[in-house]
């Protein structure tokens, strides 16, 4: 819950006094994107700031504290600003914010410009206390939100130092206006109407110059003199003469010489009580202090400038100047040392009864007390993880004495939850392990509840590393223990469960148990297990070769991420995968191509790492139109990114299955010989990511010239595949192994090959998978339409797949003249020698082999995204190079090229 004296502007302002020359220098600012307020502590700025926005209709405010650190935090309180502003105008944005749903700011901040795209009215958002971030992402999220905010919107940041926002460079675009101390410090004129104001004896002109020149127009060194010479203790003169030139130090003498001995008793000790809360309202203030009239001494202290600032226009909030709290802090530590932990532990106490247990946790851990911290995190724990306090939580955690974690196994499963949900899967059993050795060697053994809930979270881990037995094992054992309202982890173990049976190839449950951990995780609103448990039947679907039930309850994953705004998180770009892998399979090939992008956008601020799924399918997408420099792009990516992290063999054996055929279409007879050499061979053939890595390794025989071993390793595979019901495998297996037997010059095999292959494509609509066998398939599919001998239906496809596949020659032709295949060109020893002396770029090249392929000018600029004009200039280039005139010439050229290189 945000803490709402964070979101006000400060009010009740009638008593400070307004400055025209500063207003009317910020009404000339209201255009610049960014307003900069900063000088040192104390002189006005978020006073002036506050009174110059009392006016703005379309305003944010946002005072920022030490916890703002956390960008999670922080992005939930600026767009919530934000949303005040706008009177609610980014519903979604903030929705996702609050749940904490995305992973950088950036993120967040770019779904805001989107969602306010029809926004244009002039508004504002402040940030009161810039110095004090410190963190590099917020500052960078903020560059992002300058750069990019809409133009309506300008950003006034309130600060003592200067803010890392680029400031040089924004200056230099007239983009950025200042305000710092030299405008900010009371002028003579000022000073005296401020003293007017507070002095019931009138100051001469001369006086109040020279108390204004002592004290360097420092607002809070005027307040102070008026302070006691109100007190009527001290002369305005001596005053500023004891203010002159103050640092740090005098002013703490001079506060509590001048300030604090005048205060009542009663009042003293409710200012240094309260002094440890961040912000304060009547109810906080009581609880501090053991009084019940907390709201009148605080609008007393404000009456009295006791630097006491109201924070809403009910008077419910208020807090004290920040450099009146450094005192008062130093003040109550210096008198009564041991009050601090005590204040902080009633204020965690209080502002949890507020309903506010984020702010009751950073009281907790001021009071050092594990006792209360531990019963606090035991009490808000699970609903700060799954409300997204993670950097909070593990920073709470660590601070806890290991002995007091060992005597809560709740939060040992907490914190190694938080280890899980990081990403650092090693750290979980360390910690599961450490902590139950600790415990039996205590004599505290693990009560059968909490085991549970260990082992379902093991369960979790072992399925993360591949080990479907012993994933099932655990959760197995964790649900026969498991109470029944511990629903987080009974939803984990049933959804290890479901994802085991689907890895043996038990698919007839596995999807019933998945569709089980749907409606529990929709029940208990953990909504990421309930998209998890959609996009696990949808992959089982799959497997079962219902593509079209696969692709409907994909939809219903769709509605889910709209929903719960889910959008930002890595399993969206799961869906997004999973999405363009049935758009392929039909040769929906713009639409599964959109489908990976936006997957590539969803993990744009996470490691590169994760982007290996959608940029293999643009790898498949590639290879499927023919497009082979493309492909070749896109697999280099591919095969950094798994040089640099170890992944789960489902997506090496996909990047393999795009490397496979890139070479059979390149006839790299090498390279796949050396892959052959170090492939892995599965364990078992029961799931789709075993089945196609055997497809490879079934592939590389046949390339490899060893079509005996490749038909033996897809006959075992097929067998497997019928028995379990692996209907889409079964229809890739009997694809390629017709393939096969077409090279062994075994045309009835084939030929049953490819019609079971097809009644089994009237399933699952496979296109795609046809079409990269080639123009062999081609043939055998011309015979079967020619001879009468398809049903309806199949008939209808293989006319489909002709059809493609005359398109895909017709492309894959362009795709001859590649990098490899023009350097064997240009040092064969027959090419004419205009071609050799002056040889073509690479972009020529390829736009002649375009040329060759019957390409316009306007498809050739689409194909090669560059403009029409740049084509005709790689045209004349080429013509000129190879000394020809005509469009006609360059194909006949092209032609004897390739019939040269043996095509
Ligand atoms: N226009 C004004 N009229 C009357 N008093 C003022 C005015 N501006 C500042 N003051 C006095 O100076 C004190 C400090 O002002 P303010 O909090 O606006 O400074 P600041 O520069 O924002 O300080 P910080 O950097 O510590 O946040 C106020 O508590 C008030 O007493």
């Amino acid at each position: 819950m945000l803490i709402p004296s964070k979101l006000n502007r400060p009010s009740r302002l009638h008593h400070t006094l307004l400055r025209p020359r500063l207003l009317a220098l910020l009404d000339q600012a209201g255009h610049y994107p960014l307003i900069l307020l900063h000088c040192p502590a104390g002189y006005g700025k978020t006073t002036l700031a506050a009174q110059w926005t009392a006016d703005h209709e379309h305003l944010g405010w946002y005072s920022l504290d030490e916890s703002d650190n956390d960008p999670q935090r922080f992005g939930h309180y600026l767009i919530a600003a934000l949303a005040q502003a706008t009177g609610g105008s980014c519903p979604k944005t903030l929705a996702m914010a609050e749940k904490r749903q995305f992973s950088k700011l950036n993120t967040l901040f770019g779904q805001l410009f989107e969602e306010l795209a029809g926004w244009h009215t002039p508004t504002l958002l402040v940030l009161d206390d810039y110095h004090l971030l410190r963190e590099e992402q917020i500052h960078e999220g903020l560059r992002f939100f300058l750069r990019h905010m809409p133009e309506s919107f300008s950003l006034l940041v309130v600060s003592r130092t200067q803010p890392p926002l680029g400031i040089a460079n924004l200056r230099v675009r007239e983009q950025l206006f200042e305000i710092d101390s030299r405008q900010l410090a009371f002028n003579h004129q000022e000073t005296g109407q401020f003293f007017q104001q507070r002095l019931t004896l009138p100051l001469a002109e001369a006086d109040t110059a020279q108390l204004c020149d002592d004290v360097e127009g420092w607002a809070t060194a005027l307040q102070l003199i008026a302070l006691s010479s109100r007190q009527g203790h001290l002369e305005p003169r001596q005053s500023a003469r004891r203010l002159a030139g103050l640092n740090q130090a005098h002013l703490r003498d001079y506060l509590e010489e001048e300030v604090l001995d005048k205060v009542e008793p009663a009042t003293l000790d409710f200012l240094l009580r309260c002094s440890v809360l961040r912000s304060l309202n009547a109810e906080l203030a009581n609880r501090l202090t053991a009084r019940e009239d907390g709201q009148s001494v605080l609008e007393n202290l404000e009456r009295q400038g006791l630097f006491t600032q109201r924070l809403d226009a009910e008077g419910v909030w208020f807090r004290f100047h920040p450099l009146f709290t450094q005192f008062l802090v130093h003040q109550r530590e210096r008198e009564q040392p041991g009050l601090g932990p005590q204040l902080h532990g009633l204020a965690a106490r209080a502002w949890l009864e507020q309903g506010f247990p984020v702010e009751a946790l950073y009281h907790c851990l001021a009071a050092n007390d594990p006792a209360q911290l531990q019963q606090l995190l035991l009490a808000q724990g699970w609903s700060l993880f799954h409300g997204g306090e993670l950097r909070l939580l593990e920073q709470s955690l660590g601070q806890l004495p290991e002995a007091c974690l060992l005597r809560s196994p709740d939060l040992v499963l907490l914190r190694a939850w938080l280890a899980q949900s990081r990403h650092r899967y090693p750290e979980v059993e360390l910690q599961l392990g450490r902590a139950e050795r600790a415990m039996a060697t205590e004599g505290l053994p693990l009560a059968p509840g909490d085991r549970a809930e260990f082992q379902a979270l093991r369960a979790q881990v072992a399925i993360n590393a591949g080990q479907p037995h012993q994933a099932l094992a655990l959760a197995e054992e964790a649900l026969a223990r498991l109470p029944a309202d511990r629903s987080h982890s009974r939803v984990v173990a049933t959804t290890v469960t479901g994802e085991v049976y689907h890895c043996l190839g038990q698919l007839t449950r596995a999807l019933p148990v998945m569709q089980q951990c749907e409606a529990m995780a929709r029940r208990y609103g953990i909504y990421h297990q309930a998209l998890w448990a959609l996009l696990q039947q949808s992959e089982i679907l799959l497997a079962q070769g219902y593509l079209q039930a696969a692709f409907e309850i994909q939809d219903r994953a769709f509605e889910l991420v709209q929903e719960q705004h889910l959008g930002q998180i890595p399993l969206h770009e799961f869906l997004l995968y999973l999405r363009s892998r049935v758009l392929w399979s039909w040769h929906r090939l713009d639409e599964a191509e959109s489908a990976a992008r936006r997957g590539l956008e969803v993990l744009e601020d996470l490691s590169p790492q994760r982007q290996l799924k959608c940029k293999t399918m643009l790898v498949k997408i590639s290879l499927v139109r023919g497009d082979l420099d493309n492909a070749r792009v896109h697999l280099q990516h591919c095969e950094q990114l798994l040089q640099e992290d170890h992944f789960h063999m489902d997506w090496v054996a996909s990047v393999d299955q795009t490397r496979l055929l890139l070479w059979q279409l390149t006839g790299d007879e090498a390279a796949l010989r050396r892959w052959l050499a170090g492939a892995r061979t599965p364990e078992g053939d029961a799931n789709h990511f075993q089945q196609a890595q055997w497809r490879n390794l079934a592939r590389a025989q046949m390339l490899a010239g060893d079509p005996d071993t490749a038909l033996a390793i897809l006959g075992q595979r097929s067998d497997s595949a019928r028995r379990l019901q692996l209907v889409s495998d079964l229809n890739r297996n009997l694809i390629l192994q017709a393939h096969l037997h077409l090279r062994r010059g075994e045309p009835c095999p084939a030929r049953q090959c490819l019609l079971e292959a097809l009644t089994l494509a009237n399933r699952t609509g496979f296109v795609s998978h046809f079409i990269l066998e080639g123009e062999a398939l081609g043939q055998l599919l011309r015979q079967l339409v020619q001879e009468h001998a398809l049903d309806e239906l199949s008939l209808h496809r293989a006319q489909r797949l002709l059809k493609e596949l005359n398109q895909h020659q017709h492309r894959h032709r362009s795709a001859h003249f590649d990098e490899a295949l023009v350097e064997k060109l240009l040092t064969h020893p027959q090419v004419p020698e205009l071609v050799r002396t002056s040889p073509l770029t690479q972009r020529e090249w390829q736009v002649l082999g375009l040329i060759y392929a019957g390409y316009s000018n306007e498809q050739i600029a689409a194909e090669l995204d560059v403009a029409a004009t740049t084509i005709k200039t790689h045209i004349r280039n080429l013509y000129q190079k190879l000394g020809i005139n005509h469009r006609q010439e360059a194909i006949a050229q092209a032609k004897s090229l390739l019939t040269l290189m043996g095509y």
